[in-house]
């Protein structure tokens, strides 16, 4: 087993020291249509083209038709059918905060037989509460989720990715992501994503066990899922 689950884009691989860390938490932040969801589904995807299991735990009404989408450009060529890929991901929809605190937990049953888990999105429930008077609360429940998905991660050697939403500070006019130094300080990894004129993504490493901070690459949003700047999509392992 290889000490890292691939996003299935070879330069985003690279820029994470080979993917998203096996016993640690990667966080994935940017703004909307940044292509954090992207991200998220062909990982798991792409577990599920290994012949292994993926939970998927969707905050945001995951797209059916782009999730079979990315599948089927995973699947072509290959011996595997949509269906054999979707079949693999445990997709666990989840309309409210507590809902999303109760799948989190549940994460841990399927632990054993999976070998990612996505949280899509962490924040986006509490955003919704960031002004509130008990934003704090809200704060520390999404860490508890946070810290509980980094036990399992170390506990059965799995990769955990979520994602996470920006909003800009008003003192220095910078967007940064929500959650602060709190969510940051569990993430053993954090992947920012820009997007630019001409649906060019940039993604900025922003935190790594052993990678300078601030290396970047370059990637693009295709029909068939992710693929590096060129357009073209990256050669498969096998
Ligand atoms: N088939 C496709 N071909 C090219 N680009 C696509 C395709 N499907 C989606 N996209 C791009 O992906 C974007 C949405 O990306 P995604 O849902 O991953 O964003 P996100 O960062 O999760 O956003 P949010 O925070 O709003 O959930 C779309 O705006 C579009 O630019």
């Amino acid at each position: 087993m290889t000490d890292h689950v691939s996003t299935g884009c070879d330069p985003l691989d690279e820029l994470l020291g080979g993917g998203l860390e096996r016993g640690a938490v990667t966080q994935v932040y940017g703004p909307p249509a940044a292509g954090k969801t992207n991200l998220a589904l062909s990982a798991a995807i792409e577990v599920a083209a290994g012949g292994d299991a993926a939970l998927y735990i969707d905050t945001e009404g995951l797209s059916a038709d782009r999730m079979r989408q990315i599948a089927s450009g995973r699947a072509a060529g290959t011996d595997q059918t949509v269906d054999d890929l979707a079949g693999r991901l445990i997709v666990s929809e989840v309309f409210d905060y507590d809902e999303q605190a109760e799948a989190v937990q549940d994460a841990a049953e399927f632990a054993p037989e999976i070998e990612l888990v996505v949280l899509d999105s962490a924040t986006g429930f509490y955003r919704l509460q960031r002004d509130d008077e008990d934003g704090g609360a809200a704060l520390r429940d999404v860490a508890r989720q946070i810290t509980h998905l980094l036990s399992l991660a170390r506990k059965h050697d799995l990769a955990v990715v979520f994602t996470n939403q920006v909003f800009t500070d008003p003192d220095s006019d910078r967007s940064t992501a929500l959650g602060g130094h709190t969510l940051n300080h569990w993430s053993g990894a954090i992947l920012r994503i820009d997007r630019f004129r001409g649906g060019n993504r940039r993604a900025t490493l922003e935190k790594h066990r052993a990678k300078a901070a601030g290396d970047t690459a370059q990637f693009r949003i295709t029909d068939k899922g992710m693929a590096g700047d060129d357009g073209q999509q990256p050669p498969r392992r096998e």
